[in-house]
């Protein structure tokens, strides 16, 4: 595994050959560069720190941020990936730690979505961490103080937003990565309409899920709005996955959003989301407190509203228990159920315990990937249902049609290409997304989708529009190819 944690980190010793590597080789080494290695990775990110990776930005940066942005030896950036590290997969607070994030998925923008390396910059926040292990630890590479609220975070983050419009445009892709929900949303909201940016944990993994739900729908039956959504936790995932959701019944029904969402019911910590809760909801939980009676746990909320589809999106770990599973399992013939929270360790349930407490009949997926399982004779295989699936695609899409905002259609298209590339070779071994074999011609299609809805919508400033957006994503996308001089 150390050798795993130093590959994580290793990219820029040979930075070619890694790209080469991961991308010959994607199936095999995704866990080992992304999750869950990166999790571990972030946990003992001060004792294998060698080098910064990516660029700390401090408290003690205030006034100077867009100096500190001019110090990053490279000046063409296209994709910025920015945590501040509060809720780093479903680990916590891991503080500067977390740099592990931006670092990884950026990664991945190159090696599946091909952005050029050069392009990428990684970036954390430091505003102090409240992880009094950390804080402890005489290797801890940030700030030693708890966290900045407030208007000195809110103010800090606002300098960074404003100097990296200032330092390379407005057609920047910043995405919000593992920012804690009580900041999520209101940065989202905040910059959405000023800069191109973009979170991951709600948007970009609502738009796998739909994706994973829509292809599912192939085995399990159905339209999407005949389905009954229950999800465990409601933050940024839950939330943004439930949303979207909503939004393309109502495209496919006609019916407004508000009417959607009554498919669609949120547990917390708490107990189901009702309206008797309203007033002590958090604003973004609002939408979602149905006039139904208070219900106090998931089992006895599996068993009374009887969804078809059941979505662990919580941070918490071995939720779905033997009970939920077989309640799940009573309810419907092919129970689905995703199982959504990272690392492993945080996974609802594993493969093993959803196909074996279903006796077979579940589809599941996962945000951490399972090695296929063996039941009663038959081999069970399961997705991954990671938003790895669509953030470099859909970056790819922004950056080369020029984009200079996002909108919740372009979620939507690269949530519907991604399920169109499920093939009958998936559905046959019960899998309801493509292979991370085929990601690179994956991404280019979702770039693609996502291009042409910029393009629909006058968002586009790339003019004029390439006519065949497929061909157009591939030629822009960055190989690691050695050069034969000859
Ligand atoms: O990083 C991942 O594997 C998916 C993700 O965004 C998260 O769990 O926060
Ligand atoms: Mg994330």
């Amino acid at each position: 595994m150390v050798s795993s944690l130093l590959l994580v980190n290793d990219g820029e010793r040979n930075e070619r050959l890694f790209y080469k590597l991961l991308i010959d080789n994607v199936e095999e080494l995704l866990p080992v560069v992304y999750t869950p290695t990166v999790g571990e990775a972030c946990q003992k990110y001060g004792s294998i720190f060698r080098r910064p990776q990516g660029l700390y930005i401090s408290l003690k940066e205030k006034g100077k941020v867009l100096e500190v942005l001019k110090n990053w030896p490279e000046r063409s950036i296209q994709v910025i990936v920015v945590t501040d590290g509060e809720r780093i997969l479903g680990l916590g607070d891991l503080g500067t730690q977390g740099m592990g994030i931006p670092v990884g998925k950026l990664a991945l923008y190159t090696a599946l979505g091909g952005v050029r390396p050069s392009s990428c910059l990684p970036v954390t926040i430091d505003v102090g961490t409240n992880n009094e292990k950390l804080l402890n630890d005489e290797f801890y590479i940030g700030l030693k103080q708890k966290r900045a609220t407030g208007k000195e975070y809110y103010d800090l983050l606002h300098e960074f937003m404003s100097a990296v419009k200032q330092n390379y445009g407005e057609k920047v892709l910043v995405q919000f990565e593992d920012f804690a929900n009580h900041n999520a949303f209101e940065l989202l909201a905040k910059y959405g309409t000023t800069h191109l940016v973009f979170n991951d944990d709600i948007q970009g993994t609502a738009s796998v899920v739909l994706a994973g739900v829509v292809a599912a729908l192939k085995l399990i039956g159905g339209t999407l709005p005949d389905h009954k959504f229950l999800f465990l936790g409601a933050g940024e995932a839950g939330t943004g996955i439930a949303e979207l959701i909503a939004l393309e019944i109502s495209k496919q029904t006609k019916a407004p959003v508000e009417e959607s969402r009554k498919k669609i019911y949120l547990v917390d910590s708490k107990g189901l989301i009702v309206s008797s809760r309203k007033n002590s909801l958090q604003h973004f939980k609002k939408p979602w407190a149905h006039d139904h009676e208070p219900v106090g746990t998931l089992l006895e909320a599996v068993k009374i509203i009887k969804p078809t589809v059941l979505v662990g999106s919580s941070g918490v770990g071995k939720t779905f228990t033997k009970e939920v599973i077989e309640a799940m399992a009573s309810n419907n013939k092919i129970p689905l159920i995703l199982a959504l929270s990272n690392p492993t360790s945080q996974s609802e349930c594993t493969a093993e315990e959803a196909y074996t407490w279903s006796e077979g009949r579940a589809i599941f997926a996962s945000g951490s990937p399972f090695d296929p399982v063996e039941y009663n004779g038959k081999v069970y295989y399961s997705g991954q249902s990671n938003n790895a699936y669509i953030f470099p695609g859909f970056g790819l899409g922004l950056v080369i049609s020029g984009a200079i905002r996002v909108h919740d259609d372009m979620l939507l298209a690269a949530s519907e290409s991604l399920a169109k590339q499920v093939t009958d070779e998936h559905y046959a071994k019960g899998l309801t997304y493509p292979s991370f074999t085929d990601i690179r011609k994956i991404s280019a299609n979702i770039a693609a989708s996502v291009a042409a809805k910029a393009y629909e919508l006058g968002l586009a400033t790339r003019l004029p529009r390439p006519e065949n957006l497929v061909k157009y994503a591939e030629s822009c996308m960055y190989s690691p190819l050695y050069r034969n001089y000859r």
